[in-house]
């Protein structure tokens, strides 16, 4: 029982990291009556243009993040995006805080290192091989213990930014500095990965709550540069893989612990199912469950968030997205052509409302559905590249 938000009885879910993920968060939560607070390091962010109040702070400042939420005394906090103060969750979580799903979650996943040996060293799931590397020459060494292509990320990012594919040794120097260039944080260290030649990739949608652990439908998504282009659900899959994928989630998440939902990204290659990487909360290419699913993955967070029960997850029909990025930067432009986007049939747009563009920054959504997968995107890409970012400084 809790009383509406901006009353003394509220129930408050403070974000960290307010972009188009968080945005549906705060959406799903007013839908509750939770008071809703959203944090991030620029103003005007997606999530602080729906939620009750927000704060602009550099997320990895763990001093300024522990301010406000001193200040806010939220019932749960909520971390969007990976790159937090992690070090402060954990101490926040000691002094009695509810973080989502829990700190030691936001913490492991925040950095490649920690995930990559908890799922691989301790819990012995299959895995690319991998390296990890704090100089050029170490990363060489790497390289020629892993062999050609490899594929080299900062341990601290998100979106494929820092990330590339290296084919050969003379290629090393030119994916060190866009590495050194593209992580979060300032730190050094990467990680190299075997290059995986995967049928497909899937992102499995799994929520704990107090129902017990439930899956979505498998996710299929291509991905460009390390970032994602179009989604779809259901992923067609055998019994076996569906079965290994699940096992995989299962074994990570009741690792992870806590309530809310988890994006667990694994790859399909001939020899079976492969873990790559997990998200302790939703995840972009989740963002298909807005149409595909009763409770999308932003309404399934909340609700596990809140401690309430989840007992069926209904998909009502097969569906796609495909997102629209911006090719250069710009605080003024427009997004046309939704007349045209949103005139097929069985299509929706979701327009961020981020405030600039950035080159490669996903600032829509294009999402729809059909009686198949494969119909649906080609609605959903026809929807997209109908979109067009217009730009007044020429
Ligand atoms: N070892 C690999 N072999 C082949 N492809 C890979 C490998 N690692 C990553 N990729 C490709 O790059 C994509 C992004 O990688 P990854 O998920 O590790 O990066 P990310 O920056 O965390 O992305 P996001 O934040 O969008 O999840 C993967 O979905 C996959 O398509
Ligand atoms: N793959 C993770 C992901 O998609 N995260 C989403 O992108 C936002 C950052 O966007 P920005 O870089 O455009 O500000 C994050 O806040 C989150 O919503
Ligand atoms: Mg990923």
């Amino acid at each position: 029982m809790y009383g509406s938000p901006l009353t003394s009885g509220a129930r408050k879910v403070l974000l960290l990291g307010s972009g188009e993920l968080g945005k549906e968060v705060v959406l799903e939560a007013q839908r509750l009556g939770v008071e809703t607070i959203a944090v991030d390091r620029y103003a005007n962010a997606p999530a602080m243009q729906v939620a009750h109040r927000s704060y602009v702070t550099d997320m990895l400042d763990g001093d300024g993040i522990r301010r406000i939420i001193e200040e806010e005394r939220p019932d749960f906090i909520v971390p969007e995006i990976e790159a937090i103060a992690t070090e402060t969750l954990l101490e926040l979580e000691s002094e009695g805080h509810r973080v989502i799903p829990t700190a030691r979650a936001a913490r492991l996943t925040m950095d490649r290192e920690g995930i990559r040996r908890l799922a691989s060293e301790t819990l012995g799931l299959p895995t690319a091989p991998y390296r990890f590397a704090d100089t050029l020459d170490e990363l060489r060494q790497a390289a020629a213990e892993l062999g050609f292509p490899c594929v080299i990320k900062p341990i601290m990012s998100s979106s494929g930014k820092g990330q590339s594919v290296c084919r050969s040794e003379a290629e090393i120097e030119g994916c060190w500095n866009y590495a050194m260039e593209g992580g979060r944080a300032k730190k050094s260290r990467i990680i190299v990965e075997g290059f995986v030649t995967f049928e497909s990739e899937i992102t499995l949608l799994t929520v704990r709550s107090v129902s017990g652990t439930s899956y979505c439908p498998p996710i299929g998504h291509v991905q460009k540069d390390g970032d994602y282009i179009e989604s779809w659900q259901p992923h067609q899959m055998t019994e076996a893989q569906i079965r290994e994928a699940e096992e995989i989630a299962l074994r990570i998440t009741d690792e992870l612990g806590g309530y809310g939902i988890y994006g667990v990204e694994l790859f399909l290659t001939k020899d079976g199912v492969l873990f790559s990487e997990v998200s302790p909360r939703p995840h972009d290419t989740g963002m298909v469950t807005m149409a595909t699913q009763d409770l999308s993955e932003f309404a399934l967070h909340i609700r596990a968030i809140l401690g309430f029960p989840i007992p069926t997850i209904r998909l009502l029909s097969p569906g796609a997205s495909h997102t629209l990025k911006a090719d250069r930067e710009s605080a003024a432009f427009r997004i046309g052509g939704l007349e045209e986007a949103l005139s097929l049939p069985n299509t929706q747009v979701r327009v961020f409302g981020k405030p600039e563009t950035k080159v490669g920054r996903r600032m829509a959504v294009a999402l729809s559905t059909a009686p198949d997968t494969d119909a649906a995107r080609e609605l959903a890409r026809r929807a997209a590249e109908s979109l067009r970012i217009e730009y007044d400084n020429k």
